[in-house]
């Protein structure tokens, strides 16, 4: 039988292993993401950023270190999680359906050259899904943070958007590798915007 302490060690070797594969995998797609979303901030655009449960909470994680900081001094970055507001998250999952949860705010915030950051480890999450639908209505570009096959996501993204897929089959393993991805992606607009690069 497998002991605890192998099952931990089995965990860190998996994670190693998918952080390897998606370093050549992803490693430029999420420096195109960062210039795309360097670029929306420059032009006095947001980032509006949705997903589920772990996806919700890095939603909420990265738009932190937007607003706040990452590690470097700077200016404050517009963005801002659609997963915190009970009221509407309620409201419009009482009234229109939890489809519908992610979708109407980007309908009400959303603006031509905003960013929706959409994290969905199946892809498949119907309000996230959603939500990348109103994105398209209001002429946004999406970066995709996805997993397993991409799912319905990835197969409706447009050629300006970004696709950032983990090809991993185990939710937990692709949640870390969106976290790498986003804190690279944090940084590499820190270095555009305090270094010009
Ligand atoms: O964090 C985990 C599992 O690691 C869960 O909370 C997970 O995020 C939830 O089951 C989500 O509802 C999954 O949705 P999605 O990633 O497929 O869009
Ligand atoms: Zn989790």
């Amino acid at each position: 039988m497998t002991t605890l302490h192998q099952r931990v060690q089995n965990h860190f070797a998996e994670s190693i292993a998918a952080k390897r594969q998606a370093a050549d995998l992803l490693s430029e797609a999420a420096a195109e993401a960062a210039l795309l979303m360097f670029r929306a901030l420059s032009e006095d655009g947001k980032i509006l950023l949705c997903g589920n449960g772990g996806s919700a909470a890095d939603a909420q994680h990265f738009a932190a270190e937007m607003t706040g900081r990452f590690e470097r001094e700077r200016m404050e970055l517009a963005a801002l999680a659609l997963t915190t507001d009970t009221s509407a998250l309620t409201a419009i999952g009482n009234d229109y359906g939890f489809e519908q949860v992610f979708a109407k705010q980007v309908r009400a915030l959303g603006r031509t050259g905003d960013v929706l950051a959409a994290i969905s480890t199946s892809g498949n999450s119907a309000n996230v899904v959603e939500a990348v639908r109103v994105a398209h209505e209001r002429d946004m570009k999406v970066v995709a943070f996805t997993g397993k096959d991409g799912g319905t996501i990835a197969a409706m993204l447009r050629d300006s958007d970004i696709l950032l897929n983990v090809p991993h089959p185990r939710t937990a393993r692709i949640q870390e590798v969106h976290l790498l991805l986003y804190h690279a992606i944090c940084d590499c607009i820190d270095t555009m915007l305090l270094e010009g690069v």
